[in-house]
């Protein structure tokens, strides 16, 4: 179906080549998993496949892709995208109308559909993506995880020869993940399309998987393979670049055994009392409280659209609570000035692009240090330690919006550890990574715990929460679960209901071998 000919890519025109002479192929009825270190090239391939990339960023391409035989280069404007159907990493660059009826049939007028059968077809698409019911409600108030399945739903009413998900599950709940993983499945039977998929984490996909292509450090094609010849024979060639091995596969140990022993202190840095939130006389939050104590690790967990992000945007005095309060080292929050807080308190946003306010990565990386008064050396040496640590020294430059999503995630984590705050907030930190950037980010992550930090996630990763002090699980705005994690394990209905699932290592006791290897 795509027939990849030497084909190389660069974003600038005397630039270093992203990747570099690839050929491979492509078949019908055929599902591919593209893998590669954060940064390798991948979503950028994608858009070559679909003819986005060169134009859309002035990049300059050489060699040749063909589409069942036909140059992609001599496709209309637009008349790719039916075939080739993407959804992108953040699938909020993707949408163009307001409401989510409007999206889907903006996307069906595109193919001619009558508007009597959008009527039927609108609904149908929402029902198999798990969002019906959800016709008339506004994109940009969705949750994150939200906001993937009506991304999807979108690219699947065109139908498309060629479906290409760029982390379609990086946002979503475990349960709703492996719904997502089924729903593909199902779909890719049915119609018989050819899929390619872009995951650092293979485990949920490998039952669908005929092939794995791995694109190296370098942008060569290093690995085109079954996925058990693959993880069996060329383990160390993915150790080695820093991709994450599928459980079954590897040998490495349990992040929980890894993180280093703490001991949270009695101290309360943060108190939430009695939080309640509304928005559009809907409420989102109902009477919540937690407190949180000084080198606490904690992890607040739940499905899509639970709260969580509202709830730590709360915790970090972003939004009013409509009722109750939240209050640090015992006073309310807004009776903090705003320096102050800020300096104690950090936040990453779920989406990295919400943070960012300056133009390069150096400038992003010193913003609060400027702000601080330091000196230009202080800062210089600081943000030269955060890029080397961060895999962002040759980005030193780099606009953070035309960073990889990964680059982005770890951007705005590398912002918040300049110092040593009372707490830090983090709302998925660590998704979008490869395997040696997860645990590069844990390691800085758990270090500020083990100086005192508490540390707070939302996460959708379950081997994360296995590794935290305490879990707080939100269900439908409230809280339905606070304490040990183990505890939580062993609530079988609870879990079914917050559509979690077990950590990895419950998940299947035969298997042997986990997913993290940190830093030391
Ligand atoms: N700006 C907004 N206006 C109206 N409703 C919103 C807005 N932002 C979020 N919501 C709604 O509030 C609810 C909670 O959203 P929130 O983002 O806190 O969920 P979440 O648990 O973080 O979800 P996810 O795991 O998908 O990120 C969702 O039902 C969402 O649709
Ligand atoms: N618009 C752009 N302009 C300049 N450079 C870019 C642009 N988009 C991406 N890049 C750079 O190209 C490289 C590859 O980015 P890409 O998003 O394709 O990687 P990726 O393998 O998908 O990474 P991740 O796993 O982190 O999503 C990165 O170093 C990134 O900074």
């Amino acid at each position: 179906m795509i027939e990849v000919r030497d084909y190389s890519f660069s974003y600038e025109e005397d630039g270093q080549p992203l990747f570099d002479q690839l050929t491979f192929n492509l078949y019908p009825n055929e599902v591919t998993l593209l893998m590669g270190a954060s940064g390798a090239g991948k979503s950028s391939l994608a858009l070559c496949l679909n003819g986005l990339y060169p134009d859309a960023v002035e990049g300059v391409a050489s060699g040749d892709i063909f589409f069942h035989g036909k140059n992609i280069r001599e496709f209309e404007k637009g008349e790719l995208n039916q075939e080739i159907g993407i959804v992108f990493q953040d699938p909020e660059s993707q949408f163009c109308m307001i409401t989510v009826e409007d999206e889907l049939a903006f996307t069906l007028e595109n193919r001619k559909i009558p508007r009597s059968e959008m009527k039927e077809r609108i609904p149908a698409i929402l029902q198999a993506v798990g969002m019906e019911g959800y016709e008339k409600n506004k994109i940009h108030e969705l949750s994150g995880g939200q906001k993937q399945k009506v991304a999807l739903a979108a690219v699947l009413l065109l139908e498309p020869e060629m479906l290409i998900l760029d982390e379609p599950t990086a946002n979503l709940d475990p349960v709703s993940s492996q719904e997502f993983v089924e729903l593909v499945e199902s779909i890719q039977k049915e119609r018989g399309m050819s899929v390619l998929i872009i995951e650092h984490q293979a485990d949920d996909w490998l039952e669908l998987l005929d092939r794995v292509l791995v694109i190296g450090n370098g942008g060569q094609l290093i690995a085109d393979n079954g996925p058990d010849q693959l993880f069996t024979n060329q383990k160390q060639l993915l150790e080695q670049i820093g991709v994450f091995l599928p459980r079954e596969y590897s040998h490495q140990k349990d992040l929980r055994d890894l993180l280093p022993e703490s001991s949270p202190s009695q101290e309360k840095i943060l108190s939430v009392n009695g939080l309640v939130f509304s928005r559009k006389r809907r409420e989102i939050l109902k009477d919540v409280s937690m407190d949180i104590h000084g080198g606490e690790f904690v992890a607040i967990i739940g499905e899509n659209g639970a709260g969580k992000s509202t709830l730590l945007q709360l915790m970090a005095g972003l939004l009013t609570p409509k009722r109750g309060d939240v209050s640090m080292s015992g006073r309310s929050l807004e009776k903090w000035e705003e320096n102050e807080l800020r300096r104690r308190l950090g936040f990453v946003f779920q989406n990295p692009e919400h943070q960012f306010i300056t133009d390069t990565v150096y400038e992003e990386l010193t913003f609060g240090m400027k702000l601080n008064g330091c000196t230009e050396e202080e800062m210089e040496r600081a943000a030269a330690e955060r890029m080397e640590q961060f895999h962002l020294k040759s980005h030193r430059h780099s606009n953070p919006f035309s960073l990889s999503g990964g680059q982005k995630r770890r951007l705005s984590v590398a912002t918040v550890l300049d110092e040593t705050p009372d707490i830090l907030l983090f709302d998925e930190p660590t998704f979008g990574q490869d395997a040696a950037t997860t645990a590069e980010l844990m390691t800085y992550i758990m270090d500020l715990r083990r100086k005192g930090t508490a540390i707070v996630f939302v996460t959708h990763d379950m081997d994360i929460v296995d590794a935290a002090d305490r879990a707080f699980v939100l269900q439908h705005g409230e809280m339905a679960f606070a304490g040990k994690p183990e505890d939580l394990w062993e609530k079988t209905r609870l879990l079914q209901e917050a559509r979690l699932t077990l950590p990895s290592r419950l998940r299947n006791r035969s298997r042997v071998g986990e997913r993290y290897d940190l830093v030391h």
